[in-house]
């Protein structure tokens, strides 16, 4: 008989766990991937593909953009190799400081990067060392005052504006700077989308996934004396199955959006309680004409005041990814809620005077803004984040919960679930791989049958035990 499951949650996560157990060599197992949303699987991989009503076919990524090609065995850049799908570097950076409007390229830049990552490295072994946690600002802005370093030399500029250091209070203890702040430089071409589609359809002979949109699910009951795990869905039907793998965002646990019976064990709902999110949100400008130079991937600014911190200093030349007039805009977690309260003509607004400084008044006044989209991840029904991160006290162990299924049959995999790569694409991935092997190893099987074995031994020992008395009884 087949293994039944039923993964919760097309994004990344989800579907890897359904194509390992897709692919499994004996043919066990019968997955069924269910997905909330009406109209599309990848969760926060996003490509929109149509911007507007008059522009076919041209794709923008509003979630995730870039894979880290700087981590050992990124398994997402090995199947972009597997299935061939056409990547590219983002390219050079370009980094305009506003305190002297000089612009930084190059070998300086490439090495004050190198100077930054070193900083950054020493900062933080003095952190561990103490045995202190504190945040990765604090760590840093001791180890630049150490130093001596100057306010505004290039490499105490270039450390403020990386999304670590302005997230208050991110780890410095479990900071791991490949994973956040450098090594994200690959692009797929015409989105990664293209990669999620390529999962969900398999490669060469495998078959594709069956993935079914508009199924909210609600609740995960186990059913004991079956053995069996009824899903639950939000317009009342019900199914059977002998396991589930949830890859549902960490906000939808959180907030009880999907609720389990009996209710999962104290420590995950402690660790689910104490992870947290940062929110980050794109827009994409489509332009009647390039004006930036094409071969640059990237332009960073420095704010020229503070609390321009974050808001459209970052730019992204999305020429290399779809061949068109496109620059994508990115606001980080310090400036989201100014985001939020603005209407798009502000934002066209805030963003033509940035570039303005990037590239020029006159070159800039000569171009029109044909197309404005922007992402807003905060509302996404069923999802509400970016990406988890580990905050200050958090500890390692806390992610220990999500090692082990909950038996008979609930496994968790989600970019939330696993320290190593928490928050990324290749981090969900993983987790999502690691999930469908728990599974095919039999774990909860295994315990089922120790439980079992400890039973009819103690129930043995017991009728033993109730004999001796008895055989005295007589005796006497
Ligand atoms: C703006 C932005 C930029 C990012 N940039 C990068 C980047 O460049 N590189 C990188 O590595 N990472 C990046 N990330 C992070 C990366 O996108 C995530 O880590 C990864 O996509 C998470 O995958 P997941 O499968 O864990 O979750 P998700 O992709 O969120 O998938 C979960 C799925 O579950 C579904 N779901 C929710 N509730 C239910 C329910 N009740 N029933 C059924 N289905 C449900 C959701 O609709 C969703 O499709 C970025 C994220 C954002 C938002």
């Amino acid at each position: 008989r087949h293994t039944n499951v039923a993964v919760i949650g097309g994004g990344v996560a989800g579907l890897a766990a359904a194509r390992v157990l897709s692919n499994d060599r004996l043919n066990r197992f019968l997955v069924q991937v269910y997905e909330a949303k009406r109209e599309r699987y990848g969760g926060r991989v996003w490509t929109k593909r149509n911007l507007s009503a008059n522009s076919k076919e041209i794709e923008a990524d509003l979630g995730a953009m870039f894979l880290n090609s700087k981590i050992k065995d990124n398994p997402l850049i090995e199947l972009i190799k597997k299935f061939e799908i056409e990547k590219d570097s983002i390219g050079p950076l370009e980094f305009y400081t506003s305190s002297n409007s000089k612009i930084h390229q190059g070998h300086d830049l490439t090495e004050a990067m190198r100077k930054a990552k070193e900083l950054m490295l020493s900062a933080i072994e003095k952190a561990k060392r103490k045995g202190k946690d504190i945040s990765v600002r604090e760590a840093v802005n001791q180890e630049i005052f150490e130093r001596g370093l100057e306010e505004n030399s290039l490499t105490s500029v270039l450390i403020k504006a990386l999304p670590s250091y302005n997230i208050n209070d991110y780890s410095a203890l479990l900071y791991a700077p490949d994973q956040l702040d450098f090594g994200y430089d690959t692009i797929v071409k015409f989105g990664l989308a293209e990669l999620v589609d390529r999962i969900v359809g398999g490669f060469e002979a495998e078959a594709p996934l069956d993935i079914n949109l508009r199924h909210v699910v609600r609740q995960i009951k186990v059913d004991d004396k079956r053995k069996q795990i009824l899903v639950r869905f939000r317009d009342g039907r019900q199914i059977s199955v002998d396991a589930v793998i949830v890859a549902v965002p960490m906000t939808v646990l959180q907030n009880d959006s999907l609720l389990f019976e009996p209710p999962l064990p104290k420590e995950f709902y402690k660790t689910l309680h104490e992870l947290k999110l940062t929110l980050s949100e794109r827009i994409v400008v489509e332009f009647d004409e390039m004006f930036w130079p094409q071969d640059k991937g990237m332009f960073v600014m420095t704010p020229e005041k503070s609390s321009d911190a974050g808001f459209l200093t970052t730019w992204i030349n999305l020429n290399k990814v779809n061949n068109k007039a496109y620059l994508a805009g990115s606001i980080g977690h310090q400036a989201v809620d100014k985001f939020y309260s603005m209407t798009d003509e502000t934002i066209a607004d805030i963003a033509l005077n940035r570039l303005k400084k990037l590239f020029g008044d006159d070159v800039v006044r000569q171009h029109n803004v044909t197309n404005l989209l922007r992402s807003d991840w905060l509302k996404s029904l069923y999802i509400g984040g970016s990406s988890a991160y580990p905050s200050v006290g958090n500890t390692g162990e806390l992610w220990d919960v999500f090692d082990l299924p909950v038996c008979p049959g609930i496994y968790f995999a989600g970019e939330y679930t696993t320290l190593d790569g928490l928050g990324t694409l290749h981090g969900a991935y993983n987790s999502g791989v690691k999930a469908a092997e728990a599974l095919m190893s039999g774990y909860c099987e295994q315990k089922a049958r120790e439980e079992q074995e400890l039973k009819e031994k103690n129930l043995k020992a017991s009728e033993k035990s109730n004999k001796t008395v008895d055989s005295k009884k007589d005796e006497l």
